[in-house]
């Protein structure tokens, strides 16, 4: 599983579960929703299973909370209030190696490497500046369950390993157009 944030709304693997795009003010003022969409469907085409979909917008305190470890270095302050500056979109994402798939489809931190090493990357087409690069994706297991709890407090992740995640694994799920997740196809 992994978590992803998409900020116009940004995931959750096991070996898979987690992602978070952030889009916010300047970006959602003008064509948000369109990039939301089209984030969205990068997610689909990438063979991602989206287990939770939710948006949202987040308090100051809730950005300076989610950003902690990075309190201290310059960019603090401009990340904080841009990822409270406007809605974004959290997703808890499970595919085989999710965390290392969605980082790659994201690209890298730095919005002009990303822009030449990887132009076709999330970050490489959407990202504005090394602050404001679109999305968030958890860089570990241990990463991606906080902030799932974080994003998403009423889900048990143990419990979905257990019940749902063999499911996912072997394709028993079908997309859910209405509320833009999956759920599992009833077999009965
Ligand atoms: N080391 C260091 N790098 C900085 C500082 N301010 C900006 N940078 C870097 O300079 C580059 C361009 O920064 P800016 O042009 O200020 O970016 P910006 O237009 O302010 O956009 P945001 O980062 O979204 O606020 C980025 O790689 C930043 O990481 C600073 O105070 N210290
Ligand atoms: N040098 C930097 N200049 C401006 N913003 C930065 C810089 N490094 C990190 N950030 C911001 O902080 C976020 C979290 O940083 P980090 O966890 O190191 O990167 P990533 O999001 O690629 O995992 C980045 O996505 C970016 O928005």
């Amino acid at each position: 599983m992994a978590l992803s944030v998409l900020p116009w709304a940004q995931q959750l693997p096991a070996s898979r579960l987690t992602q978070l795009p952030k889009e916010a003010r300047s970006v959602s003022r003008s064509n948000g929703a369109e990039r939301s969409k089209a984030l969205h469907q990068r997610i689909l085409d990438n063979n991602f299973g989206i287990v939770r979909c939710k948006d949202l917008v987040w308090r100051r305190q809730d950005s300076e909370r989610f950003y902690a470890e990075h309190s201290g270095r310059f960019f603090y302050q401009r990340l904080v209030e841009f990822m409270s500056s406007g809605p974004m979109r959290a997703y808890i994402l499970a595919r085989e190696d999710a965390i290392s798939h969605w980082r790659e489809l994201m690209g890298p931190t730095k919005v002009f490497r990303a822009r030449f090493n990887s132009p076709a990357s999330i970050r490489g087409q959407f990202g504005l500046t090394d602050t404001r690069n679109t999305t968030h994706g958890s860089d570990s297991l241990e990463s991606a369950q906080r902030e799932i709890t974080f994003f998403f407090p009423d889900f048990c992740a143990d419990e979905w390993m257990k019940k749902e995640e063999p499911l996912f694994r072997s394709g028993q799920i079908r997309y859910d157009h209405q509320n833009q997740i999956h759920t599992l196809s009833l077999s009965s």
